[in-house]
């Protein structure tokens, strides 16, 4: 029998440490991002996300710690390292005059020398401008572009040079909800079909819910909870509430198995049972709840919340 060799994750952090000055933000950050995962950093205003982030970007030199992304340490990596990574910035605002065709085609030949037979680069410009909604765009000058279209450009900035690991940070701010469910179709897109790895911050529980393989929130310096958003959600919030209505009256059961609760309740009552709703515990539930817990001093147990 062959017995599988684990791959190798596509970003390991070990003990990051970050201070500024007398300011600790990052206590001791550990996580791993696997090979076509699909990973959101959750946590508070000021919690340390953009730091860790920007750490992974090569941008910022931690305190302390191990960090490997794409197998390489991002403080001493190359042109042909950050070819492979990918990274949407807050915003762009260099270049006004030029045309978003015309900054994604020069952007894109920085990555022509780092295409392989297996994984050709960068991504066909009109495609990347379609699949980004900017056709209508693309030979407007970017400063004429809405704060929306602009940052449709920043994503598209961010995966041109068709990257295998993706950072994104707070990628959604100021869309609005056609322009949020195109950008979580692209995701989907990105992860499913071209099996990019992702990284990204968001303050919307509701796209982490939606996108996310794993969740992990950042608190206090450190990750304190790393699962599933069905998992984290079991964890903490526990239980789901049953509600119906039986004879006109209506009921409401706390429970942590609502399967074998509602199938009793059909084997005792039948049709009777009327408006049946089951209401399991949102994450945003979940990652208040955390949240609070940790600012209370309860730290949970990371072991019991793993996938
Ligand atoms: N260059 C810097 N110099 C000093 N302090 C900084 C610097 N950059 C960030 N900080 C501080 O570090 C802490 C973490 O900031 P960071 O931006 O990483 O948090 P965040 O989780 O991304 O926050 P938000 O959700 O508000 O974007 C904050 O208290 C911030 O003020």
């Amino acid at each position: 029998m062959t017995r599988e060799v684990p791959e190798q994750p596509v970003v390991r952090v070990r003990g990051l440490r970050m201070s500024y000055g007398a300011h600790e933000v990052l206590t001791g950050v550990d996580f791993d991002v696997h090979s076509g995962e699909v990973v959101c950093l959750l946590g508070p205003n000021g919690a340390g996300k953009t730091t860790t982030i920007e750490v992974l970007e090569g941008f910022r030199l931690p305190s302390a710690g191990d960090v490997e992304v794409l197998g390489t340490d991002p403080a001493r990596a190359g042109d042909a390292w950050r070819a492979r990574v990918g990274v949407v910035l807050q915003s762009w605002r260099d270049h006004g005059r030029w045309t978003p065709r015309r900054l994604l085609t020069q952007l894109g030949g920085f990555y022509r020398p780092y295409s392989t037979s297996t994984h050709p680069r960068p991504y066909d410009v009109d495609w990347l401008l379609d699949t980004v909604g900017l056709t209508d765009d693309a030979d407007r000058r970017i400063a004429t572009l809405s704060g929306g279209r602009r940052r449709r450009l920043d994503v598209a900035v961010g995966i041109i040079g068709r990257p295998e690991l993706l950072f994104l940070d707070e990628p959604t701010a100021g869309f609005d909800p056609q322009a949020r469910r195109d950008f979580h179709d692209l995701v989907h897109r990105l992860s499913d079909l071209e099996g990019t790895s992702i990284l990204l911050t968001t303050h919307d529980l509701a796209e982490a819910e939606r996108l996310a393989d794993r969740i992990l929130i950042l608190a206090g310096g450190r990750i304190v909870a790393d699962g599933s958003a069905e998992a984290l959600t079991r964890r903490v919030a526990g239980t789901s509430e049953v509600r119906w209505r039986l004879h006109g009256e209506r009921f409401v059961h706390a429970t942590d198995q609502p399967t074998s609760f509602v199938r009793q309740l059909f084997e005792q009552h039948g049709d009777e049972v009327a408006d049946l709703e089951v209401r399991r515990a949102s994450l945003e539930d979940t990652y208040i709840a955390m949240v609070a817990q940790h600012e209370a001093g309860v730290r949970p147990q990371l072991e019991e919340v793993a996938r």
